[in-house]
């Protein structure tokens, strides 16, 4: 039998910062991980031990101070380190790759959120007719509880209601890779299963998921954990 590949590799990854005085702060020292289609990976640890600074990394926004973060699609089409990735694939990582969901959940205020939810079906790589697509986005809006809020510009959003759409968007192009920074944060229990079940939906059909989070219901719910800082 052929073992699946895993879709990112982290290789003795130093995750932290370069401050203006031209130091440099560690968070996390000499992270090994592999993150595989079909499993939900969870990412522990206290308040500040560097989560966040990680999943800026993953979603090639920053890179870390040593070490290498390995993308390698399922099909091949795209691998490499995300540190040598010039430009252009950069750009297909993060718009047809990767499900970014990040703790602030920046939503384009003038756009509804319906119009935000299914920003990629407007203007990107979706699998099917762009019909279907955007049917499935407003029935996942609907089961996370936003169907009354649908025509509402973004700006208008509570911050567990635009938490739910930049959800919805991060997985509305049923990305290989998923990272998700809090994606429970702001909700209340019952709408943080429905988001646990989607994503459990979306590692079923081949999404390796990786997800930091302090909440008890994601801790539950994952394959395996990461811990990172000391308990
Ligand atoms: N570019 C930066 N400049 C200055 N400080 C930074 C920078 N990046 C991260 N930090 C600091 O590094 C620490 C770790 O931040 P990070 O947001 O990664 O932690 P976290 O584990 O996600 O925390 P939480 O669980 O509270 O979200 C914090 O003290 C943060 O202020």
């Amino acid at each position: 039998m052929t073992a699946i590949a895993p879709v990112l590799t982290l290789d003795r990854v130093q995750v932290g910062y370069r401050s203006p005085d031209g130091g440099t702060r560690v968070l996390i020292e000499g992270l090994d991980l592999s993150l595989h289609p079909g499993e939900i990976v969870g990412l522990w640890g206290r308040s500040g031990t560097g989560k966040s600074s990680l999943i800026r990394h993953l979603a090639g926004l920053t890179i870390p101070l040593a070490g290498r973060i390995r993308y390698r699609s399922p099909d091949g089409g795209l691998d490499g380190d995300l540190g040598g990735f010039a430009a252009e694939a950069l750009a297909r990582y993060r718009r047809e790759h990767l499900g970014y969901v990040d703790q602030s959940c920046e939503l384009i205020g003038e756009l509804s959120a319906l119009d935000n939810a299914a920003i990629w079906v407007h203007g990107g790589p979706v699998a099917g007719s762009p019909r279907d697509a955007l049917d499935t986005v407003r029935t996942q809006l609907e089961r996370l509880g936003l169907g009354h809020r649908l025509g509402a510009p973004a700006s208008r959003l509570s911050g567990g209601e635009a938490q739910r759409v930049a959800i919805v968007r991060a997985l509305a192009k049923h990305p290989h890779l998923v990272v998700a920074d809090e994606p429970t944060g702001h909700l209340d229990a019952t709408t943080a299963r429905e988001v646990i079940a989607l994503l459990r939906e979306h590692a079923q059909a081949g999404s390796a998921i990786l997800v930091a989070s302090h909440d008890p219901l994601v801790h539950a719910t994952v394959d395996r954990a990461v811990r990172v800082g000391e308990d």
